[in-house]
């Protein structure tokens, strides 16, 4: 279980002296549940998503996981966030081998786990590329594979499929279903894609605009295993999606006001 107690976030600003960004914020993720963040840009999503992963220290609160306190980086979490963080100078197999080897794996357990993550998500064959010799997408699955293959317990996404094309990014969602429905993780996964949160959480949370309180939380009733892409004509799909955005349709305007009126 991962929980989030009245988690608190200010940064000093050079204008208003210190800014906050994220103001007692309460969540729970239970084992194995998908969770999305979802609110207006700007709001503080990403830096809840850091505190968590320990990038960023919180200004006041806890995080817990499994009841032990989760103080920076910790083994048990795997992050994924929007740019991929290959090694551009590595292949696929060294880059995904990279953080066996860093726990202390030897090269051939390493390399054997890692190619098994490299089949399972569809890159057999690509093991001796480079980076800059993949698509986006394949860029994007050595980076699942990279986290994947650390077997994390708390899996942080930060719109980790941003920059694809709008038919890579619904394969992607669906290949991470599967991976994610295998390991069996607690997901916290941030977009500001309302059909994507939707179309992959069992629990969607909105937040408000800045500073980033849990403004409600909607349960997904949809069934299990899900394709991303044919959720969507779900009769309940379309009520979910009328709901959630009557509470964070509010919260985009507001940011989007302030937005244009401090321009
Ligand atoms: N290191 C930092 N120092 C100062 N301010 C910061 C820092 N990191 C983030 N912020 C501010 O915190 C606010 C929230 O940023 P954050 O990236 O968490 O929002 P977000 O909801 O993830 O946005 P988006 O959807 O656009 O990615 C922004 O106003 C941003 O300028």
């Amino acid at each position: 279980m991962l929980e989030l107690r009245s988690l608190t976030k200010r940064f000093s600003d050079p204008a208003a002296g210190a800014r906050t960004v994220v103001e007692d914020f309460d969540l729970e993720v239970k084992p194995g549940e998908f969770c999305a963040l979802i609110g207006p840009t700007g709001c503080g999503k990403s830096t809840v998503l850091s505190m968590v992963a320990g990038l960023e220290r919180p200004s006041a609160g806890t995080i817990l996981a499994d009841g032990a306190e989760l103080a920076g980086t910790d083994p048990r979490t795997g992050l994924v966030f929007q740019q991929d963080n290959v090694f551009p100078w590595k292949t696929v197999l060294g880059n995904v081998a990279a953080g066996p080897r860093f726990r202390g794996a030897s090269r051939a357990e390493a390399n054997a786990r890692a190619m098994d993550w490299i089949r399972r998500v569809g890159l057999a064959g690509f093991e001796q590329h480079y980076p800059h010799q993949l698509s986006g997408g394949m860029r994007k699955r050595v980076a699942l594979a990279q986290t994947f293959v650390n077997d994390p317990r708390i899996l942080l996404m930060d719109e980790p499929f941003s920059g694809l094309d709008a038919q890579t990014r619904q394969i992607m969602a669906g290949e991470l279903l599967e991976l994610w429905e295998a390991l069996g993780a607690s997901v916290l996964f941030v977009t500001h894609d309302l059909e994507e949160a939707i179309a992959l959480a069992d629990r969607v949370v909105v937040l408000t605009a800045r500073p980033a309180t849990v403004k409600r939380e909607f349960t997904v009733d949809l069934p299990r295993p899900r394709s991303p892409r044919e959720i969507r004509f779900h009769p309940r799909f379309v009520e979910l999606h009328e709901e959630i955005w009557s509470s964070l349709g509010d919260e985009v305007r507001t940011a989007y006001t302030r937005a244009t009126t401090a321009s």
